[in-house]
């Protein structure tokens, strides 16, 4: 299968600090990528850059043979890079199905009445998406009320609702208890399976990286130190060291922080 996105010699400094430096890599669709690396090593800068929120100082990113950089973050989500927040944001009064049609009726540009309780505007198309992630049963409950876990399932929902080419899910599972990440993680490798869209997301919990990503990046000080699967990339000697200085890493759990 084609590329989906194909990122080449990209590179971001703040003064004197090279967040970024030189990084390049490809993107199929239908893949599930991780970009992993330690705290400061360039992982937010890179997806700022994918995402048109910064423009990078060098380098090229291109979706489907479109080159984005230098396109304004609302059109580069326009034309098919979507994204889920760390922070969740939905519109709590509203019910679960309602924050799914606001998203459908948004990508389709058309005008939502705020005031018509009751709308019928793409409530199939809606449900279909909460069938989806497995929460049609909540359709009708305000998200005010939901678990945190839930929220952040409905967010994927929501991104979805946009049908991009190219989902980045910036740390998707912090705050979110061990078993709630699993189930998350599993829930967008199933949407993934399904072929459209293809997902980079950042993580620090290892177990979640290894349990569910088709290839893994490595950044460390802004440069791409590593690329391959888990295995290959718990094998490397280089990420073993960045990481760890050999120890024990890939069994870290992190606390949940809700
Ligand atoms: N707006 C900014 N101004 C100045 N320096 C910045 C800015 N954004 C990032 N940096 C610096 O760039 C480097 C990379 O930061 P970035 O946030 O991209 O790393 P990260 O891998 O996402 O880290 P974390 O895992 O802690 O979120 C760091 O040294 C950071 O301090």
């Amino acid at each position: 299968m084609g590329n989906v996105l194909e990122v080449r010699s990209l590179s971001k400094s703040f003064g004197g600090i090279r967040a970024v430096r030189d990084v390049s890599f490809d993107l199929k669709r239908g893949e599930f990528l991780a970009l992993i690396g330690p705290n400061g090593a360039g992982k937010t800068t890179c997806f700022n850059m994918l995402n048109g929120y910064l423009r990078p100082d060098t380098g090229s990113v291109k979706l489907l043979g479109r080159e984005l950089v230098g396109i304004p973050p609302r059109k580069v989500w326009r034309m098919g890079v979507g994204r889920t927040f760390q922070i969740t944001e939905t519109f709590r009064s509203m019910t679960v199905l309602e924050n799914v049609q606001m998203a459908l009726i948004s990508h389709n540009r058309r005008i939502f009445d705020l005031f018509s309780k009751a709308t019928a505007l793409y409530r199939d198309e809606a449900l279909k998406l909460l069938e989806l992630i497995g929460m049609a049963a909540q359709a009708d409950r305000p998200c005010a009320e939901l678990a945190y876990g839930d929220l952040k399932q409905l967010e994927l929902a929501i991104a979805l609702a946009h049908d991009p080419d190219l989902l980045l899910m910036d740390e998707p599972t912090a705050g979110m208890a061990p078993n709630e990440r699993i189930a998350l993680m599993q829930l967008t490798a199933d949407i993934v399976a399904r072929g459209h869209v293809s997902v980079i997301f950042t993580e620090h919990d290892m177990d979640v990286v290894f349990a569910h990503s088709h290839r893994i990046l490595v950044l460390n000080r802004g440069e791409l130190i590593a690329e391959g699967t888990g295995d290959e990339i718990r094998a490397n000697a280089l990420v073993q060291e960045v990481y760890l200085g050999g120890g024990s890493l890939f069994h870290e759990k992190e606390t949940a922080h809700a």
